[in-house]
């Protein structure tokens, strides 16, 4: 039988090698009719049908998530079969994750039945030098099965390897931190609207100094909103979440930010509005941003002017005035007059990227602002809905401090802890100045050294803010002194 088997398909091959061969010197009808009967013979014969996954969808640069799903899914079962394997270390260079290299086949059995999953390589198929090598080169991945399984290779097995795949992927997932690249970077080979590294922050919720409480309903507020995706269907509003983080400097709105994105295992995007010339350009930026993400606006009241009512050139040249007499904003002004960077970025068009139409595209978001002066803000801007939690960041106080001495020095207690405890109450100290005064500078700094240097720098604020209220006491009198007469 196997004798007799392989005769038929040596000359089956012999037969389809020479009428490929010939067929080129008939006409075309008849090429195509004698084509097309040839075709019927050989699917009569060959029992198999193969499906194939391509690297790339229609758009020529956008990359199929199907493909990738599935070179994740052939990775766990290619490590058994497949002879060459192609390596990508992932997850902080901890673990090393394999893929099928090209050309390999394996097979893999679904409810009983049997398919056979091939690599390839469709090679470039212009001659002409390209600029950027093996940009023509196209992978893909062909499924072969028997007819006979055709429904439940292509709807329930399908499936199954794209489930499991998007699932490998969620698990090996590199977080990443993404930075907007000017405009003029965004044409070309491969140029993205991102610049991406990865997403290394170690700040976290046990990390931070604060409130316990609020830190606790902070932490309750974002679980609930990443588990939500049903709640927020079913309200008809889109996945996603702003919060407005506010306060002094060096009092921990960047270091939430972090410890937020590392809770949720979100990336996160870091919006530079300066860089981007107008509405448009954010939208953009926007649509590219992906799902499970942080959008950050870090000092939002610095980035723009967005106060509702930007001022003209005209009317700022009067502002200015000054300024030009300072040969560093002349030349600082200059600089950006002639590179163009100047950005038209308006109020509206940033209302409309946080709760615009564009704004559920990707679901599950949460964009952030953070800013040092909430009162400059337009009211438009950060009312409940768009900003949908206020999150006031304060100067530190005893709690905050335990959760610091903890950290940096690894204590609960100390004797000095009353003294700290009574300081706190008339000072005002971010916990960044906390934070420095806390960590030991050398190795014969000892927590003692750390928590007196702490003590003394309370009472050297504490002073200060004395004399500095006495001031302002004389100066109000003089002030009175001076209207009264
Ligand atoms: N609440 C906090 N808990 C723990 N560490 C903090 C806290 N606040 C500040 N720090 C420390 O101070 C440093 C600066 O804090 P961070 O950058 O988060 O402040 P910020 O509020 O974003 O300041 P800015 O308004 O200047 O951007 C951090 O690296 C961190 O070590
Ligand atoms: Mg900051």
């Amino acid at each position: 039988m196997w004798t007799e088997l392989s005769a038929t398909i040596s000359s089956l091959a012999v037969a389809f090698f020479m009428f490929e061969k010939y067929l080129n010197f008939f006409p075309y009808t008849i090429r195509w009719y004698a084509e097309r009967n040839f075709r019927k013979v050989v699917n009569f014969v060959n029992p198999y049908v193969e499906i194939s996954f391509h690297e790339f969808t229609s758009e020529r640069l956008k990359r199929s998530d199907a493909f990738f799903a599935i070179q994740n899914y052939l990775g766990t079962i290619s490590t058994e079969n497949a002879r060459r394997l192609k390596a990508d270390v992932v997850k902080d260079s901890q673990s090393v994750v394999l893929s099928m290299d090209a050309n390999e086949e394996v097979t893999d059995v679904f409810n009983g039945v049997r398919v056979w999953w091939a690599s390839g390589k469709i090679p470039p198929q212009s001659k002409s030098i390209s600029l950027f090598p093996g940009s023509e080169e196209k992978r893909y991945y062909k499924l072969t099965f028997h007819k006979h399984y055709r429904e439940i290779i292509t709807k329930s097995y399908v499936q199954h390897v794209l489930k499991k795949g998007k699932e490998i992927a969620v698990k090996n997932r590199q977080r990443m931190l993404y930075t907007n690249n000017p405009s003029k970077d965004w044409h070309g080979w491969k140029s993205t609207k991102w610049g991406n590294i990865v997403f290394e922050h170690p700040s976290t919720f046990d990390t931070l100094a604060m409130d316990t409480a609020k830190k606790e309903e902070i932490k309750k507020d974002l679980i609930k909103f990443s588990k939500g995706k049903d709640y927020y269907a079913k309200i008809g509003k889109a996945w996603k979440r702003g919060y407005l983080l506010y306060g002094p400097p060096g009092t921990g709105k960047s270091s939430m930010i972090a410890a937020m994105a590392n809770l949720l295992d979100y990336d996160v995007y870091d919006l530079e509005l300066t860089t981007i010339k107008d509405n448009s350009e954010l939208r953009k930026l926007l649509i590219e941003t992906k799902g499970k993400s942080i959008i950050v606006i870090e000092d939002i009241d610095c980035s723009l002017d967005l106060t509702g009512q930007r001022k003209k050139r005209k009317e700022k040249d009067d502002d200015e005035a000054d300024k030009e007499k300072d040969p560093i904003s002349k030349m600082k002004r200059e600089a950006e007059e002639e590179s163009g960077s100047g950005s038209k970025v308006t109020l509206s068009g940033l209302l409309n990227v946080i709760d615009g139409i564009w704004s559920a595209c990707g679901g599950e978001r949460i964009i952030i602002f953070t800013t040092n002066y909430v009162d400059k803000l337009d009211p438009a801007l950060i009312r409940r809905g768009r900003m949908d939690k206020h999150i006031v960041m304060s100067y530190c106080c005893f709690e905050a401090f335990k959760v610091l001495a903890k950290n940096y020095l690894d204590i609960e207690s100390h004797e000095l802890f009353g003294k700290i405890e009574e300081l706190f109450v008339e000072t005002k100290m971010s916990p960044a100045d906390v934070a420095d005064n806390l960590m030991p500078k050398s190795d014969e700094q000892d927590e003692e050294t750390c928590l007196k240097r702490l003590v003394e720098a309370l009472e050297a604020s504490k002073e200060e803010a004395r004399k500095k209220s006495e001031e302002e006491a004389m100066l109000k009198t003089k002030d009175g002194v001076v209207t009264e007469g």
